[in-house]
Parts: C-alpha cells; sequence; structure tokens
C-alpha cells in the first residue's frame, strides 16, 4: 500500500512538473518485526524511520498515510501537501452487509475506534482483535476465522482489493479516523525549493478537512489507539466537522457537529473538542472495558 501511494504522488508530481522522482522503499522495524505493532511503538515507527531519511537527506520527501502521522509537530519537518483525499469511509469486507449477519458473528477490528462504533451498531456482535496487513486479514476472512472486517476503503482501493468490500460505512453509521483517506507528503523545512514544487500537489479542500480532523484529535489528547471518529468536508466555503468519541461498550458515545470558515479550520477543531470533552468525552477515552 505504502509504495502504491508513493507511486501515486510521484506521478502526479511528474505530471504537473516534469520532475522525474525516484522511487526509494524503506523497510522498517514495524515491517519486519513480528511483535505486536503497539510494543514497538505503534505506526509510529513506520513515519519515523521515514522522517529520519527525510532529516538525513537521503530522500527529498516522504509519503505517509495522513491518519498515521502523530497530532504533534515534528522538529525540522513540515506538511509540504496534502493531495486531493480519497474516499474516507471505513469499509466491511465479508459475506453479507453487517445487518445481514448471524447473531453473534464474529467481527476483526484492531482499532478501539471501529471497535466501539460495530459494538453500537449491533451489540450482538462478537469484536475480536485482529493483526496484520491487509491481505493477511482478508484472509482469516476467506478461512472462516471471522465473519467480516473492517478496514479502510481507500486502502483496499490502493491494494487492489474492493472485490472484499460487502459495505461500506456513511459517517452517521461509522466516522472514519481523523485523516482517513489522505496523504501527507513531508520534507524538510530548510528545502524552499522543494517546498514550492510540492504545493503544487496540495489540495485545499482535503487540507482544510484533515486540519479541522487532526485539531480535533489533538485537543482530545488522543491519539490512533484512542475510540475517536471526526469527518470534515468542505461545500459552498464551509467547513463541516463531525466528532465522536465512543465508549468501547458501545452504549455511549459523544458525537457533535460544528461549522465555520476553512480559514479557521484548526480553531473549529478545536472548539469541537472543547464542546465534547464539556459532554464528558475524556471519561469515555478513559474507560477500557475489553
Ligand atoms: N492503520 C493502518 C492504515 N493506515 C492507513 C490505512 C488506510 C489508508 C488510509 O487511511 O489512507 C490503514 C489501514 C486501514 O485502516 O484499513
Amino acid at each position: 500500500m505504502a509504495m502504491t501511494q508513493s507511486g501515486l504522488v510521484a506521478d502526479a508530481l511528474t505530471e504537473r512538473t516534469g520532475h522525474e522522482v525516484e522511487l526509494v522503499g524503506v523497510t522498517t522495524e514495524g515491517d519486519v518485526s513480528k511483535a505486536n505493532l503497539a510494543q514497538i511503538g505503534g505506526t509510529g515507527v513506520f513515519v519515523g524511520a521515514l522522517r529520519q531519511k527525510v532529516l538525513d537527506g537521503e530522500v527529498d520527501f516522504a509519503v505517509h498515510s495522513l491518519k498515521d502521522l502523530p497530532t504533534g509537530p515534528a522538529e525540522g519537518i513540515v506538511l509540504a501537501a496534502v493531495p486531493a483525499r480519497d474516499d474516507p469511509r471505513d469499509a466491511l469486507c465479508g459475506e453479507a452487509k453487517l445487518a445481514d449477519l448471524p447473531r453473534g458473528a464474529r467481527i476483526g477490528t484492531g482499532s478501539p475506534r471501529r471497535m466501539a462504533q460495530l459494538r453500537a451498531l449491533r451489540h450482538d456482535l462478537e469484536v475480536v482483535p485482529i493483526r496484520g496487513n491487509a491481505d493477511t486479514r482478508l484472509r482469516k476472512v476467506t478461512s472462516g476465522e471471522f465473519d467480516a472486517i473492517v478496514l479502510a476503503y481507500s486502502g483496499l482501493t490502493r491494494i487492489n482489493r474492493l472485490d472484499a468490500v460487502s459495505e461500506i460505512f456513511e459517517p452517521d453509521q461509522m466516522l472514519p479516523a481523523p485523516g482517513q483517506g489522505a496523504l501527507a507528503v513531508e520534507c524538510r523545512a530548510d528545502r524552499t525549493d522543494l517546498l514550492e514544487i510540492l504545493a503544487t500537489l496540495d489540495d485545499h479542500a482535503s487540507r482544510v478537512a484533515v486540519t479541522a480532523e487532526r485539531a480535533l484529535l489533538a485537543e482530545l489528547e488522543a491519539g490512533c489507539s484512542a475510540p475517536v471518529g471526526a469527518y470534515a468536508a468542505l461545500e459552498d466555503r464551509t467547513l463541516h466537522l463531525i466528532g465522536v468519541v465512543a465508549g468501547y461498550d458501545g452504549e455511549r458515545q459523544v458525537r457533535l457537529s460544528e461549522s465555520g470558515h476553512p480559514d479557521l479550520a484548526e480553531r473549529l477543531g478545536r472548539d469541537l473538542a472543547t464542546r465534547m470533552i464539556a459532554k464528558g468525552a475524556d471519561q469515555l477515552m478513559g474507560e477500557r472495558v475489553s
């Protein structure tokens, strides 16, 4: 998936600016270690290794899945471009749509956000942690170990596995992770020459949407392992943001929305988070039922 999305960015850059781009594959501890990803530092291990190559000047820029980036700033590195976002929704991969799965069906997901929202949609489901890359997970559906799993639609597009999708969740059923479906192009802050070139890849609507979603996540002091969903979209020069913090039991949710001017995307996210905290969102995040 990472090589595909880097290839897409490289092609777009060549098309827009005429610059040839050489792809450099980077293998990280996250790719080779058999240990649980959480134990070796979560998705931060992929991001950290790529950022080091950027800082060392081994590569000019790096492409990440934006939802895997920690919300805090990275010293010496800037988010040079957010290309036009792909479909941000989550997809169910299995034999049937969610409503048609048998009682007590086994659903695999490693994401607390997806777990909590699945339980809210259907209390009878057995939601079970699952590991491995997308292809490994999909094989666990084919083998019958799981009745279904949930993955990002955009990721399935990039690995050419839309055939596995049985249902796409609308944001009112399941809010995606902040930044889901978007890519992040990062380079060194002092490379002004490069910043100008990479800026041609930036998509304003995508940039303001993910800015609001990530500001919400940052203000909630949450990371990618928190049961936090967010989705923002720009319509007629108004930015609409929806956020959710879902309790692990699926019983309680704090779900609020807010709209504002896209120039104030960061503020919009922070304001919504503050309102969510006032409704008990931080308490829900602190809980671990299973
Ligand atoms: N956490 C892993 C990860 N990081 C980005 C994507 C999907 C692609 C995207 O969001 O752009 C995935 C897999 C998934 O959640 O199904």
